[in-house]
């Protein structure tokens, strides 16, 4: 298979995990006799230091001309002085909006030789493995006005939670359809006793969720959520909601496979190519130490080979992979404990690709 992968590194340790991940798909095509061109791309603090915005046109036009996207992560303190227009996370944000990548996958899976890497009870996340389905697109992320001004003397910032009707049908959709191949379970969380969006969302749960009969369904609202997240983890199987609530939610969950550094995503585009990165964000404390977790990106690379490519066996083969070097207790810092060793990015990099390959094709 021949397939062109527009590669955003970004800021931070964006660079070092996309590295790590890329690496890891030399591999793969190596193994099973593909050819990925990678394109690379501004965005983020690195596109405003060289062209003076976040996301360049010609950054939107590669990603557009490709097969799929690969992003690290974007911002840093060297740039959270700038106006909100100029800021690295907008990037990010115009290129979502631009190419519709309405629905963030973001699976929740702990792996058995994590389990001591968690701050919660082993007994507690044993078996969890669900999916958050982030809305991501519309919510208070886009909403106009958008502004500060001065009524009365009186100085005054404002946002707006917008939702239509279609947005959240799509992406509820996305949330059953998923559910459909799972465990036939939805959560759908919202805050419908306070938010008229949340009020539309939860009518438009209860229409669409006629469409699927065999899936169960319930609302939940989002404090609550955020509480049987850590209470109760095993009981969710695909938690569908809007784009501030997923975001903070999924940051919440990752903590339950043991680091930010574990959790993957996926983008879907509703009219293209899709993107790919790991939940987590630039971490200017350890960037440029070869300490960053690189496992959430080459995930994140599972993922793109599964939805996008259509390769099971070879995304089947990555997880595995992943799988035998935490078993084998190589990890990076932020999933050792203290005084255990850790290993660096590209030590765990390494260990993934000699993994790999000890795979038969
Ligand atoms: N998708 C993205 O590009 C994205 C996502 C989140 C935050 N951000 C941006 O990143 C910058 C820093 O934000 P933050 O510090 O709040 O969040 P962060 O996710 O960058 O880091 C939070 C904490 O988690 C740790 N961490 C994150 N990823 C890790 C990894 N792979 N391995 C080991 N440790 C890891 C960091 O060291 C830090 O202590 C901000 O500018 C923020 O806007 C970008
Ligand atoms: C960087 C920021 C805009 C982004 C978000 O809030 O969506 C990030 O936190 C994420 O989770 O991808
Ligand atoms: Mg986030």
């Amino acid at each position: 298979m021949k397939k062109t992968i527009a590669v955003l590194p970004g800021d931070g340790i964006g660079p070092e995990v996309v590295k790590a991940a890329l690496k890891v798909l030399d591999q793969i095509a190596e193994q099973y006799q593909h050819q990925f061109e990678y394109r690379y791309a501004d965005i983020g603090g690195i596109a405003i230091d060289l062209h003076q915005t976040p996301l360049p046109q010609r950054t939107l036009d590669t990603c557009r001309q490709s097969d799929a996207i690969l992003l690290g992560a974007v911002g840093g303190p060297k740039w959270d002085q700038l106006p909100s227009h100029m800021r690295p996370e907008k990037g990010l944000l115009q290129l979502r909006k631009s190419l519709q990548l309405f629905a963030n996958l973001r699976p929740v899976t702990c792996y058995e030789s994590l389990l001591e890497a968690s701050p919660l009870k082993p007994e507690r996340i044993k078996g969890v493995d669900f999916v958050i389905v982030r809305e991501l697109t519309g919510g208070i992320y886009f909403g106009e006005p958008r502004e500060r001004r001065y009524d009365n003397d009186e100085e005054l910032a404002i946002d707006t939670l917008t939702y239509t009707r279609k947005e959240i049908e799509r992406i509820v959709r996305k949330g059953f359809e998923l559910a459909q191949v799972r465990r036939k379970k939805v959560t759908s969380v919202d805050k419908a006793n306070v938010l008229e969006s949340s009020r539309l969302w939860r009518e438009v749960v209860d229409e669409v969720a006629k469409e699927y009969p065999e899936v169960s369904y319930e609302h939940m609202l989002v404090d609550n959520a955020a509480m049987q997240l850590i209470r109760q983890p095993t009981y969710f199987d695909v938690m569908v909601t809007e784009n501030m609530f997923g975001d903070i939610l999924s940051d919440e969950a990752s903590m339950l496979t043991g680091s930010l550094g574990m959790l993957p995503s996926a983008s879907l585009s509703a009219i293209g190519p899709s993107l790919y990165e790991p939940i987590h964000g630039s971490a200017p404390d350890i960037a440029g130490e070869n300490k960053a977790n690189p496992l959430a990106t080459i995930s994140s690379l599972a993922m793109m080979l599964k939805y996008e490519f259509g390769l099971e066996e070879e995304a089947e083969a990555l997880d595995e992979a992943i799988e035998s070097v935490l078993k084998k207790g190589i990890r990076t810092a932020d999933l050792a404990s203290a005084g255990v060793e850790y290993h660096s990015t590209e030590a765990v990099t390494n260990e993934v690709i000699e993994q790999l390959s000890s795979i038969r094709v």
